[in-house]
């Protein structure tokens, strides 16, 4: 379970190499996985004074997930863990930075092709603590949905229009994560532990290759979150994908990521082996954050309120 890539210390790892001796780029973003370089995001907000400001969520934050490979994201409320994901899959406005899946540069948007840019994006997934699947269908129509991305719209718009073949592909899926015998439940009967499943089982039919949870363990009890964990640690480490996961606790994230990675203040603080990285450095992401009056950005330097010009 622990890690097998090298000890790291303040600052991003540079991603390994392709296989078969293929150049790539000095910074790594073409190797197969998720890169994010000087990402930044900011939102609109109400100032006390009633104006409108810019505040900065995400603020240079730099992120490097190789295929096979699981990082845990920690830090404390506030610090730009779930923005950095969602910018990932377009959920989140990126003001500036890049973003990089299998080598194909998905932000800026200019710099490739649509369909290559549809591609990229299609091969990430992500899935989140409010399980966002449909309650009242069954587990397996959910599941399916995953692969509404490449089905033809005629058939993405009704479920039982799912090919049989697809139907086949999703029962692995679901096989996968334990939960074929409950194909047919309604996914409103199962657990939320088994809810998390059935989401995993969907990223697995949407054939993604990044996986991206954000706090998948959070509603969980312990052994539930323990599945959960060692699921992602199995798809990381024996299927190759590249999964990143939002966690709130430090210790699931020792015991089962290859590496853990600190926010504060919407930018890298901490990246290393969880062998490497002192108990009392995590314990600082969050005493940063502490620190730092309620009203104020979560912050432990000051962060930019830009007014927005008229
Ligand atoms: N849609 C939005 N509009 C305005 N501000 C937002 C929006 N989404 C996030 N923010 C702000 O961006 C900052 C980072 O939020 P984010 O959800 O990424 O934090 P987080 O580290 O995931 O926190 P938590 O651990 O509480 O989930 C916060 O200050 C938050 O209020």
């Amino acid at each position: 379970m622990a890690s097998h890539h090298g000890a790291v210390g303040l600052g991003s790892p540079r991603a390994p190499g392709p296989v078969g001796g293929v150049l790539h780029l000095p910074d790594g973003v073409r190797s197969p996985g998720l890169h994010v370089r000087d990402l930044r995001v900011q939102f609109s907000t109400r100032s006390e004074a009633g104006e409108n400001v810019l505040r900065s969520a995400v603020d240079g934050m730099d992120l490097d997930v190789a295929a096979g490979e699981l990082v845990a994201i920690l830090g404390a409320n506030g610090c730009g863990k779930s923005t950095t994901l969602k910018s990932v899959i377009g959920l989140a406005p990126v003001t500036s930075g890049e973003v990089w899946v299998d080598g194909e540069q998905v932000h800026p948007h200019h710099r490739s092709s649509a369909a290559d840019q549809h591609e990229a994006r299609r091969r990430v997934a992500m899935i989140f603590q409010q399980v966002n699947l449909v309650r009242r269908r069954t587990v397996l129509d959910n599941v399916c949905a995953g692969a509404l991305g490449r089905l033809p719209l005629r058939q993405s718009l009704v479920a039982s229009l799912f090919p049989h073949d697809l139907r086949a592909e999703a029962m692995l899926c679901l096989d996968r994560v334990g939960l074929a015998d409950r194909a047919l439940d309604r996914v409103g009967q199962l657990s939320g532990g088994q809810q998390q499943r059935v989401a995993v089982a969907r990223a697995l039919c949407q054939r993604a290759s990044v996986l991206l949870a954000d706090e998948p363990t959070s509603a969980l009890d312990p052994a539930a979150s323990t599945q959960v964990m060692e699921l992602l640690a199995t798809l990381a480490h024996d299927e190759g994908l590249a999964v990143v996961a939002v966690l709130h606790d430090p210790e699931l994230a020792r015991e089962h990521a290859d590496r853990l990675v600190g926010m504060v203040a919407g930018r890298e603080q901490l990246n290393g082996a969880p062998d490497a990285v002192a108990r009392d450095a995590v314990e600082h992401l969050y005493a940063a954050a502490a620190a730092v009056p309620a009203a104020a950005p979560t912050s432990d330097r000051p962060i930019t309120g830009t007014r927005i010009p008229a």
